[in-house]
């Protein structure tokens, strides 16, 4: 008896040469209507679902293939009493299963897309039939990707059929297909009742896989970097790397906090970072002078760092680059000419993450925990100016102002116990990681040295005792900007007052971990 394939695709890519492949190792094909119209016009036999079942695809294709002609031939094992059923009702079994699904995610990725068009593309037959070919893959083979097509064929060619291993590590494609299929269609229906129930009873978490790593966190640990079934524009997972040797599991971790960074303000930011905190962080009016800044606010760590700009990388910024060693750079993208002058450094890695359409990104923010995981928000919270509460006899002055809300920014993205000393829109001092918050302080201000004297101080948690501000009057810093709330915000207003220290309360806070 011939083999049997049957093939339902929506994506008919690579759809003829497989099955004239087929045709030529002497298998039959069976299909569904578009996909058989397709191999007719290519000029090969193909039978119709609807002439195996004797039943005509119904409710606009929302019944095709769910029949027991066609499943009964899918599941039936290789034991005389499965064969002799499906003789008795007259049923032929099916060799090889061809699926691909209806473009759900290509769908709902469109502008505009209303839910009664989402729910048109979620496909119920077709993942039904892969499951089936999938459990029952000690019999059948099911394809899910037309990557595999050629690889199936040559096979088949070589071997007449397909080894167990193969059919085995197909039905694996083919259950974490329909699982990341399903895991797409929940996500779109939670987002739906988002506003009832934030956090569903299931969260599901699917990724694609976007490369092997070298090795994780240390050579040791094995590691992959995974993006999400949507990829919000300007996001690292959608960044394209135009330069440089393979990124590395730490490389990612550091793009992705530098460019988060960068990202969070409006006017051009350079942001230089090591071990996913930053060293250096300067705003200017050209990311090559915010880059000077920058990489200038602390040298000694800007060697070997990861820097993000939020402004495409000019030929002046690529020049000022060539300078020292660095590990990658990102930025919405690069110049011709930037380019070419980068290119003077192979090894130095270049992506160009393009402009984010929104200032959210992220939906969730996911930490693995011994046996679980934690989801929250990510933290995008905007300060306004307005809500500022000053706490100090003194006011902070304009400068002071403006120097306060651009450290108090940067602060978020620095982990906590974190301090930033800053001055004229350049940070001189980052305490990061600190056990304590007036060890951060020390470590922020013996990094300012002198240039401590009239900047600014933020500290992304309350002080609870006054020893931080008092730390920060001795070193000169004339203003401070924290989220107060301590039972002792007292003791720290008067610190400050004692030192002529303008301080402001955000009500918020940032902690980061
Ligand atoms: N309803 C069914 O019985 C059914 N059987 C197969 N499909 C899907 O129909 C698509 C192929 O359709 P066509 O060959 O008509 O272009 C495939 O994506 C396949 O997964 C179905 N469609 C959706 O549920």
């Amino acid at each position: 008896m011939p083999k049997r394939a049957l093939l339902s695709v929506s994506d008919k890519t690579g759809l003829v040469d497989l099955a004239r492949g087929l045709v030529e190792l002497g298998w039959e094909l069976i299909s569904t209507g578009g996909t058989a119209r397709t191999l007719t016009a290519a000029g090969l036999p193909v039978t119709e679902v609807a002439a195996v079942t004797g039943f005509p695809e119904i409710l606009d294709g929302r019944v095709k293939t769910l029949h027991p002609k066609i499943h009964g031939g899918i599941l039936a094992r290789p034991t005389p009493e499965h064969l002799d059923q499906l003789q008795e009702q007259g049923i032929q079994p099916i060799d090889l299963v061809v699926v691909n699904l209806y473009p759900f995610r290509e769908t709902i990725a469109r502008p505009g897309v209303t839910p009664e068009e989402a729910i048109e593309n979620i496909d119920i037959g077709g993942p039904t039939m892969v499951r089936a070919a999938a459990k029952n893959h000690e019999r059948v083979a099911v394809v899910v990707d037309p990557a595999s097509y050629s690889e199936v064929l040559a096979e088949l060619r070589e071997k007449g059929n397909l080894s167990p291993a193969t059919r085995r590590r197909l039905a694996a494609a083919a259950f974490a297909h329909t699982a990341a299929y399903d895991a797409a269609i929940a996500a779109y229906f939670q987002r739906l009742i988002r506003n009832e129930e934030p956090f569903p009873v299931h969260f599901i978490l699917s990724g694609e896989k976007v490369q092997d790593l070298r090795y994780g966190e240390n050579p040791h640990q094995q590691a992959a970097f995974y993006r999400l079934p949507a990829v919000p524009p300007g996001s690292l997972a959608g960044a394209r790397q135009l330069q440089g040797k393979e990124l590395s599991y730490n490389n990612l971790m550091d793009l992705d906090a530098a460019w988060n960074l960068a990202s969070d303000f409006k006017e051009p930011v350079a942001a230089i970072i090591k071990h996913t905190n930053p060293c250096g962080v300067a705003r200017a009016t050209t990311p090559s002078q915010a880059y000077r800044l920058a990489y200038a606010a602390d040298p000694v760590s800007a060697f070997g760092g990861i820097v993000a700009l939020n402004r495409t990388v000019d030929a002046a910024t690529a020049r000022e680059m060539t300078e020292i060693f660095l590990e990658a750079v990102i930025a919405p993208d690069f110049t011709p000419e930037a380019l070419e002058i980068l290119k003077g450094k192979p090894n130095l890695r270049l992506l160009a993450a393009g402009e984010r359409a929104a200032y959210r990104v992220q939906e969730y923010q996911v930490r693995p925990v011994s046996g679980g995981f934690l989801v929250q928000e990510p933290d995008y919270h905007v300060l306004d100016p307005e809500r500022l509460k000053v706490v100090t006899t003194r006011k902070p002055e304009a400068r002071e102002m403006e120097d306060l809300l651009f450290a108090w920014q940067v602060v978020k993205h620095v982990k906590s116990n974190a301090i930033v000393v800053a001055k004229d829109g350049v940070t001189l001092g980052i305490g990061a990681g600190q056990m304590n918050r007036v060890g951060a302080a020390r470590i922020a201000l013996e990094q300012a040295g002198a240039g401590a004297k009239g900047a600014v101080l933020a500290s992304d948690a309350f002080f609870p005792f006054s020893d931080t501000v008092e730390l920060a009057a001795k070193a000169g810093i004339t203003a401070i900007i924290q989220p107060g709330g301590s039972v002792r915000d007292e003791e720290s207003i008067k610190a400050a007052d004692a030192a002529r220290i303008a301080m402001v309360f955000t009500g918020i806070r940032h902690f980061r971990h």
